[in-house]
């Protein structure tokens, strides 16, 4: 079941006398159809055992609120956000719930509204890459116990359960950190960070006051920040990265969760990273937030 916000749910129910929900997946130029259930939080009649939440971090706290009440004692909660900070929010709401968080390096995109049936959702999932599955609690069940582990049964997406999910957050969000911004602030491709000398300065400094964040909080990363970068720079250089997208689509962007997520752990400690605080008043001034 596919769970909307009520508004959501009102707009297509407008639009339609005759709701037919529909999931259309659409991978390398193949098309599968499913019919799927919708609602909104009012409408949901049995206990969720699964939940996936798949919305952008600003969102995921207060979707999950909205149907806690209708949630199984021993649900399984799959957080599927960039960034961090939404992920800790939300596992401190469902104190004693079973809680785990994915990050992946799959890309898929909606299509827009269809006309004749709004109720079909078009995904295209238009990149293959991997997926960490991990729980946030030291005291959850194995994954091959839980329902998720049946999402390894999707021959498209390749699942790795891991024990250290935290780790993996970490180290997408200091990639992100030191692409997504800079690609605002410029409106570029990922690319032009790298071929740029003053842009790969900018993308140095980030990465080099993150790591150092790292090893002050005892972040295991047995990598070197700025060679992943660029590494991943290259293999995206013709892609806009999903916070120019957002900009470009006039939305907020996931920022706060991602370089104003360091910001607030050097606070903590008392520590501080100009080049993150300067790129992040940067982007306030060009009214991105
Ligand atoms: N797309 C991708 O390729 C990748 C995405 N990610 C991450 O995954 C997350 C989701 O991204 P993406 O799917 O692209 O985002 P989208 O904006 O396409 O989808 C998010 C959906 O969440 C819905 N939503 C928001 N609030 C609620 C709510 N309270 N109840 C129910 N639904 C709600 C929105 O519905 P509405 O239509 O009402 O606005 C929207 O359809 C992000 O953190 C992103 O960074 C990570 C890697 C790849
Ligand atoms: C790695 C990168 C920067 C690829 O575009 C990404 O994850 C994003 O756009 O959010």
């Amino acid at each position: 079941m596919l769970i909307l916000r009520e508004q959501r749910l009102r707009e297509i129910a407008g639009k339609s006398t005759q709701l037919k929900p529909e999931l259309e997946l659409v991978d390398n130029h193949r098309r599968q159809l499913f019919d799927i259930a919708i609602a909104d939080k009012h409408h949901i009649d049995s206990p969720i055992k699964r939940l996936i939440v798949a919305t952008k971090a600003r969102d995921t706290l207060q979707a999950v609120r909205d149907i806690v009440p209708h949630l199984a004692k021993d649900a399984v909660v799959l957080l599927l956000q960039n960034g961090m900070g939404s992920q800790d929010a939300v596992n401190a709401l469902l104190e004693g719930h079973n809680v785990w968080a994915g990050t992946t390096t799959d890309g898929a995109w909606k299509a827009a509204e269809n006309q004749e049936n709004p109720a079909r959702w078009t995904v295209h999932h238009a990149g293959h890459g991997q997926t960490w599955i991990g729980p946030l609690n030291a005291s959850t069940a194995p994954f091959s116990e839980t329902p998720l582990s049946e999402l390894t049964s999707i021959s498209r997406l390749t699942i790795h359960p891991c024990d250290n999910i935290q780790e993996r957050l970490w180290l997408k969000l200091a990639i992100n950190s030191a692409i997504n911004g800079l690609t605002a602030v410029y409106l570029c491709r990922n690319g032009e960070l790298l071929s740029c000398p003053n842009r790969w300065q900018q993308v140095n400094a980030l990465c080099e006051e993150t790591t150092r964040l790292m090893t002050r909080l005892k972040i295991h990363c047995d990598i070197n920040l700025q060679e992943q970068t660029r590494e991943v720079l290259q293999r995206t250089a013709n892609n806009y990265s999903s916070t120019f997208q957002d900009v470009s689509h006039g939305r907020l962007t996931e920022l706060p969760f991602i370089n104003g997520f360091l910001l607030d752990q050097a606070r903590q400690i008392g520590m501080e990273l100009p080049s993150h605080h300067a790129l992040m008043e940067q982007l306030k001034q060009q009214g991105i937030h």
